[in-house]
């Protein structure tokens, strides 16, 4: 059984906008997926649609095979807790510590009470150091978060998305705001600690050399619509100039062509 199964997923926004025509997909266990596609192509909303930070107006979504669309309160908190997110702009409470910062991914698991005050668990604190010993910021934990460098925030938001425990990440833009340097360091330990927890991700990426170098699988939108679903190979010069050329029915037409060919092989 798949981890997560996308159905005809839909949003059309208050205004009107579409950002999300209709779009079907599988993630296994495990599985690393670049998101790619030009801007406004529908990778954020697509993201958000599936923790529900926006409401999808359209679809199916199954995690752990159980629908989640519709579900209360308490349920979307327990399914939001197994599907961490990681943001462009980090996200941190910039003044509180590091630590503080990475304990907010236990959350989900607490009382609101316990969270309010936060009485966290000596294993939680624990896991947390761990967390942060694993991307390598030991030495910063009792820093406030906006002492930290671009590419040290993301980290901390890697090791707040794993304090979760989440079966997926989902990964808006990680690199975005970071130099070269510091998103090598942020995509290769993203990969690693996926690869080594055994947690699915789906990254949004701007940078198509990323999203070869480090995805197994990448899927391509433009304008609210999958266009392309295959590996890193298949993902051909040609097929990255029709997902950013406007072009999106020609690179549909040329994903099925493949796709038949890879059939009768
Ligand atoms: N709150 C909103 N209200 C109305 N339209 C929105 C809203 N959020 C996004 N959109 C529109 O939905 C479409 C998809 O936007 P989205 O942010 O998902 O694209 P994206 O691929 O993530 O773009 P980028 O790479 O620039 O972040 C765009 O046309 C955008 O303007």
């Amino acid at each position: 059984m798949a981890l997560l199964q996308v159905e005809g997923l839909k949003k059309v926004y208050a205004d009107g906008t579409v950002g999300l025509s209709g779009i079907d997909f599988e993630v296994k266990a495990g599985e690393f997926i670049a998101v790619i596609g030009p801007s406004g192509a529908g990778k954020s909303t697509l993201l958000r649609c599936l923790n529900q930070m926006v409401e999808p107006t359209g679809g199916s979504i199954v995690f752990q095979g159980a629908q989640t669309i519709g579900s209360g309160r308490r349920k979307l908190r327990n399914i939001r807790r197994e599907m961490s997110m990681i943001f462009q702009g980090f996200n941190l409470f910039e003044r509180v510590s590091v630590l503080t910062n990475v304990l907010h991914g236990r959350l989900g698991y607490m009382s609101s009470w316990r969270g309010a005050l936060g009485l966290f668990l000596k294993d939680d604190v624990a896991e947390a150091r761990r967390l942060l010993e694993r991307v390598g910021l030991r030495e910063q934990m009792h820093k406030r978060a906006d002492e930290l460098s671009g590419g040290q925030q993301q980290r901390v938001g890697i090791a707040r998305a794993l304090a979760q425990k989440p079966k997926l990440i989902l990964a808006d833009e990680p690199i975005a705001s970071l130099d070269p340097a510091a998103s090598e360091t942020v995509m290769s330990s993203l990969h690693r600690f996926c690869s080594e927890d055994g947690i699915a991700c789906l990254c949004n990426l701007h940078q198509v050399d990323m999203a070869k170098k480090y995805a197994s699988r990448i899927i391509g939108i433009h304008k609210g619509q999958k266009v392309f679903d295959g590996t890193p190979d298949e993902l051909t010069d040609e097929m990255i100039r029709l997902i950013y050329n406007q072009k999106p029915a020609e690179a549909q037409e040329l994903a099925e062509t493949d796709m038949a060919r890879k059939e009768t092989a």
